[in-house]
Order: C-alpha cells, then sequence, then structure tokens
C-alpha cells in the first residue's frame, strides 16, 4: 500500500516541534506493516541544503501560476518529495516565521501550494509512484483533502491528523477567490468559518477520516472547552474521529547509544545516571539542593502551563529542589523565568533557544520533566522522559493522561507507577503533585522503581503504527 504524507516538517530535515518528530518517525513503523509512506514537504533551504542527490520528476504549475519542480530524494531512511519552489519556501526565517518571529503574510499561499502539490500527486502526477491514501498533518496540509475533494479526487481516501487544534490557518475571505476553488468551497460544508477561511476546518470536513495523536485529546476536543470553536464540527464527525498515541523514535531515543549524554546507561543500570546528572548541573552552572533535579524542555507558551513553573521556581528552590529549563517562545514567559534565574543563582538555570542535543541530555540527566500543560494533544518529551529514566510530572490531560501511570498508593503498590499526574490546572494541584515527587525522592528505592518502570513502559511506535496501518486498510476497503 503507497500512502503520502504530507507535512511541513519533517525530523531530522527541519524541526520546531513534536510535528516534525511524529511525521519523521511514522514512516520507518509504518515499513513493517507492509506500507510505504513518501512524505511531501516544502523546500525550506535547510532542507535543501542536507539533501543528497535529490532528482527531478516532476514540475507543476501550482493554482497561483508559479512552476514549482518535485525532487526525489532519500534522507535518514525516509522516501521525500520535496516541493521546490524558492518564491514560497527559500526565505531566511523560520518555516512559518521570519527573522523577527512575525508570520509569513503569504503562510496561505505557501501551505496552500503545498497542500495542492499532494492532491496533484494523489491525481497521478509523478510518473511511477501514485498513492492509494493522502495523510495530511495540521492546517499546513490540510488543504489537500480540500482540492482534492473539490477537483475530482474525492474518492481517494484521506486523512487529517490534528497535532494541535490551537492553530487552524484562519484568513480573511478576501484569499477564496485565489485559492482556485470552486465557490461551493465556500461554504459550510467547505472552509468557510465564521465568515473567514480555515484551512484547518477544511479539512477536518473534507477528509474521510479525521485522527489526532492521543484517545483522551479525541475526547476532549468534543467539548467546548477543548474544541477552540471547532467541537460542533468534530463531534458532527465523531463516527470518523480516532485517537491514536503517539510513539517515540527508540532508536534516536535510547539512553544505551545517544551521542549526546555524557555517559550512557540502559535499563537496570541507573547509576551511571548520576554522570549526566553532574554535566547537566555544570552546562546550567547549577548545584544539587538536596532535591530533585527538575527539568523543563517545552516551548514557552500558555498551552505547556509554563506561568506555573515561574510560579512555583521559589517554592522548588525552598523545598530543595534545583530547576533546569531549556525553551523559547512567548517574551513575558521568557521574562518570568529568567527572574527567577536571577533570583536563585546556581538554583534555577534558563537556556533560552532551541537546542536538540541539550534536550537529549536533560532527559538524561535530570531526576524529572515538569508537564503541567493546560492542554495536550499527545506530548513526547513525556515519552523521552520515560525511556531515560526521567520521571514525568504530568497534568492529566491529553496525551499525557493516557502515557503516564499516577503515582498513587494502588499504581505504588502494584509496582507500576511511572510519574505523577494532577489536575486540575493550577499551582495549587501542581504544587501537591510536587510534594508526592519529593517524598518519593527521599526513598531513593522508590524513586528507582518509578524510574524503572517508565524505562520498561513501551513507548516506541509499534502499537501505534499497526494501528495507522488498520486504519490504512479499512479506509482502502471503503473505496
Ligand atoms: N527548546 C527546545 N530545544 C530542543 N528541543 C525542544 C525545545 N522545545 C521543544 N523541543 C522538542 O520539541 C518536541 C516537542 O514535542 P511536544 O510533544 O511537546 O510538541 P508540540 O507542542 O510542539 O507539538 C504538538 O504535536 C505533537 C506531535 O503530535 C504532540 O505530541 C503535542 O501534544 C502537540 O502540542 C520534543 O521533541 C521536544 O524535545
Amino acid at each position: 500500500m503507497n500512502v503520502l504524507s504530507v507535512a511541513s516538517e519533517v525530523f531530522p530535515l527541519i524541526k520546531t516541534g513534536g510535528l516534525a518528530d511524529v511525521t519523521g518517525a511514522l514512516p520507518l513503523a509504518l515499513d513493517g506493516n507492509g506500507i510505504r509512506m513518501r512524505t511531501l514537504l516544502p523546500g525550506y533551504p535547510a532542507v535543501m541544503q542536507q539533501l543528497t542527490k535529490p532528482r527531478k520528476i516532476a514540475t507543476l504549475t501550482s493554482v497561483f501560476g508559479d512552476e514549482m519542480r518535485i525532487l526525489a530524494a532519500q534522507h535518514a531512511g525516509l522516501d521525500l518529495f520535496v516541493l521546490d519552489a524558492p518564491g514560497y519556501f527559500d526565505r531566511s526565517g523560520g518555516p512559518y516565521v521570519d527573522t523577527t518571529g512575525k508570520d509569513y503574510p503569504d503562510n496561505w499561499k505557501r501551505f496552500a501550494a503545498l497542500s495542492h502539490a499532494g492532491a496533484e500527486i494523489a491525481r497521478g502526477l509523478l510518473p511511477d509512484w501514485t498513492p492509494d491514501i493522502v495523510h495530511a498533518h495540521d492546517w499546513q496540509a490540510a488543504m489537500a483533502p480540500v482540492y482534492m475533494r473539490y477537483t475530482g479526487l474525492g474518492h481517494i481516501p484521506s486523512i487529517v491528523t490534528v497535532h494541535n487544534l490551537a492553530f487552524q490557518g484562519q484568513f480573511g475571505p478576501e484569499i477564496f477567490p485565489e485559492l482556485g476553488l470552486p465557490a461551493q468551497a465556500f461554504s459550510i460544508e467547505g472552509l468557510e468559518y465564521y465568515g473567514d477561511v480555515s484551512f484547518l476546518k477544511g479539512g477536518l470536513r473534507t477528509a474521510w477520516e479525521v485522527t489526532t495523536v492521543s484517545p483522551t485529546y479525541a475526547q476532549e476536543i468534543r467539548t467546548p472547552e477543548f474544541g477552540m470553536g471547532l467541537d460542533g464540527l468534530i463531534n458532527a464527525r465523531a463516527s470518523e474521529l480516532m485517537g491514536i498515541v503517539n510513539g517515540i523514535d527508540t532508536a534516536v531515543w535510547d539512553p544505551a547509544t545517544d551521542p549526546h549524554i555524557a555517559a550512557n546507561y540502559g535499563p537496570g543500570a541507573l547509576r551511571a545516571r548520576s554522570k549526566n546528572r553532574q554535566a547537566l548541573l555544570d552546562r546550567f552552572g547549577l548545584a544539587d539542593g538536596g532535591g530533585p533535579v527538575f527539568c523543563v524542555v517545552s516551548r514557552l507558551a500558555w498551552q505547556k502551563g509554563i506561568d506555573l513553573i515561574a510560579e512555583l521556581a521559589d517554592w522548588i528552590v525552598a523545598e530543595g529542589g534545583t530547576l533546569a529549563v531549556l525553551g523559547t517562545g512567548d517574551q513575558g514567559l521568557e521574562g518570568a523565568l529568567l527572574a527567577a534565574a536571577s533570583r536563585h543563582r546556581g538554583r534555577v538555570g534558563v537556556v533560552i533557544g532551541y537546542n536538540e542535543p541539550l534536550s537529549h541530555l536533560m532527559q538524561a540527566g535530570a531526576d524529572a520533566i515538569l508537564i503541567p500543560s493546560r492542554f495536550e494533544p499527545c506530548g513526547l518529551t513525556q515519552l523521552y522522559g520515560l525511556r531515560y529514566g526521567c520521571v514525568p510530572i504530568v497534568a492529566r490531560t491529553g496525551g499525557l493522561a493516557d502515557t503516564v501511570i499516577d503515582a498513587n498508593e494502588a499504581a505504588l503498590s502494584a509496582r507500576v507507577a511511572t510519574g505523577f499526574q494532577f489536575a486540575p490546572v493550577t499551582a495549587d494541584a501542581f504544587r501537591q503533585a510536587l510534594r508526592r515527587a519529593f517524598t518519593a525522592f527521599r526513598d531513593p528505592k522508590v524513586w528507582a522503581r518509578l524510574q524503572n518502570q517508565g524505562m520498561k513502559s513501551d513507548v516506541s511506535w509499534k502499537r501505534s503504527a499497526e494501528r495507522y496501518a488498520g486504519l490504512y486498510s479499512s479506509l482502502l476497503a471503503r473505496v
């Protein structure tokens, strides 16, 4: 079976968040299930520079009249189609924002062009490869099923996966006439959303199936609290909605072989972790306060509850904890964290920026990772934490609820606990969970059991890849 994945970022070529981890790992995981997944992504400079021996396999005209090329290449085991369209993608900023952090004003054009190219590949644009199914990720690719539906390709199964409902690709109605779609596409059945154009809404309306990245988030987005204005539509499509929890690439994230950490280790050999703990403290200029070393690796955003980290930093230090934060994002949150670091030199360390190797060392060296998200479609850093013996302390929401087993009395005595959960997402509830963690940490046996239990969790893609494979088969059976 051939599946075309369409995505705006793919690890290891280009990554701004968890989406890239998923689109980079899923094709490899599907390989053993008889599925050939090839991935269409934009030819950003970072991508073009890393390609070896790209081959031009097709040219096409975008809906806006520009000439674009499709290059085929292989990278890190991935079969790629790269959309070479310098007018859209050869920019000096990031994939979505310019060097000052502002959204590119033509993002709608850039990602409509990407999605349209995906639809054209489904139509048979390429000489030797046609997908049986198109799998589009997030709003940047969500127009692929829209173009398919309205240009005579509605008989080809399509899927939209929501990695984060907060980003919807919403633009003014004035762009609609330029999208090359028939007038009826600007309707409630298409991409019209309260008078605007919404790429994600269009995809959710027109794809054969909608998936999201955990079963709990699939339920949550049916409610007004988590539905971000789309809960009505999502409920209407409830029978075509599925939550499949993310896995992680266990080859890239393996403490036994990880080249980015100070000492490699495996389950049952946790003592070597202390070298990583020391390396982490050194890297952040921190001293051991006697309690746990907590880490945070995150986009600094309201979603992630980072304000609660800043709010509790003083208390964490007073209790003997140490805090190391790696992240970038909201300037107010960066400022609040940096202020905590200057109040507690040597006990709170903050690195503002994006640093993949350092994120590995943090998982390998910290005792626990803090993830107080207000909503979390899946979350990957708790999965890395489990694999690295870095105990996750998480809000009980979305994929965090589905992947961490809370250390309540029953779970502790059954020896199945892997972390700590709390709800609601308030400073008080978070503090209670941290208190439980401080207590558990004082008993090294209890703590080691939590770590070992986490390291035994199956966080690989195996089961979830089987679920995607099952979904693809069920869609093909309906053709
Ligand atoms: N400063 C930094 N330096 C280095 N690495 C950093 C970093 N900040 C973040 N990262 C890395 O980026 C990734 C973030 O993953 P998350 O699951 O938290 O995703 P995100 O919210 O971006 O994605 C959305 O999509 C993913 C994938 O489906 C969902 O898991 C998630 O819930 C949803 O919000 C992790 O690999 C993390 O290590």
